[in-house]
């Protein structure tokens, strides 16, 4: 933000909800991982399976910072109504009782890829940006107000389409992928949605200044940007062949 949409920000009257929700979904449109070049590889089948080995171990990281995220955003709240609804994420992704859950079936997908489990939950193979990515959410969740750490899971809103549109090209591009290698994707279709819908709802309601409201936008806009940043670390090592010393090397 420069300094006279700083003072606006500080100054302005607070946006009503629909502006509000316009101005972060305008964050999505603008700059989701969809439109990252590596995402046009993998969707469009134009990757090897190395490639595709590659991008699934370093999103691994991903899938399992999420929990920890959403553990430490439970910790933060006094509100209990908060904490009955958030646990369920949690629970969607290290499972409950006979449930699996998304981390499971992530493992499902590296196994069908020929990659070792214990390598892939090690991280030894990850990229070191994709480590650094994925703690600076973590700790962004633990550090900022809890509304706009709310917020920074907003970019959930924009995930269904890039699941449609990935399990579609996947399936059809890729003869190591099958519909088992997908469930983790089909799953999310129904459970981002309401994860996305709950927290839009919150954030409209508990963000109630200007300043407060342009923070949230601002969270969608890092959050955007830590999963940008991991596709740029998977392009430079993986597309243009520059891999860092102890990252995962394919030989498939
Ligand atoms: O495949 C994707 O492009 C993608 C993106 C995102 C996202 O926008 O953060 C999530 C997921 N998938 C996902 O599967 C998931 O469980 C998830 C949780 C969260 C979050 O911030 O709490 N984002 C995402």
């Amino acid at each position: 933000m420069n300094e006279i949409a700083r003072t606006i920000a500080a100054t302005g009257e607070p946006m009503g909800p629909a502006e509000f929700e316009l101005a972060i979904r305008a964050v999505g449109a603008e700059r989701y991982h969809d439109k990252h070049a590596f995402h046009k590889l993998l969707h469009g089948g134009k990757l090897n399976k190395g490639q595709v080995q590659a991008w699934a171990l370093n999103r691994y990281c991903y899938q399992a910072a999420v929990p920890r995220k959403d553990a430490a955003l439970m910790s933060r709240t006094h509100d209990r109504e908060l904490r009955r609804e958030w646990i369920h994420r949690i629970h969607d992704h290290d499972g409950l009782g006979e449930e699996q859950g998304g981390i499971e079936r992530w493992l499902v997908l590296t196994d069908a890829l020929g990659l070792d489990r214990d390598y892939v939950i090690s991280m030894e193979g990850a990229l070191p940006a994709t480590r650094f990515a994925v703690e600076a959410y973590v700790r962004f969740v633990v550090e900022q107000p809890l509304t706009v750490a709310v917020a920074s899971s907003l970019t959930e809103l924009f995930a269904p389409s890039i699941h449609r549109e990935r399990i579609a090209g996947m399936l059809q591009s890729y003869r190591f992928v099958n519909e088992e290698v997908m469930a983790y994707f089909k799953r999310r279709l129904s459970q981002a949605p309401r994860d996305a819908d709950f927290a839009l709802a919150y954030v409209k309601r508990t963000a109630a200044t200007r300043s407060e409201q342009e923070a949230c936008v601002d969270a969608v806009r890092f959050k955007c940007n830590t999963l940008w940043v991991q596709l740029d670390a998977l392009q430079h090592a993986y597309v243009e062949g520059n891999v860092p010393p102890g990252a995962f090397r394919p030989t498939a």
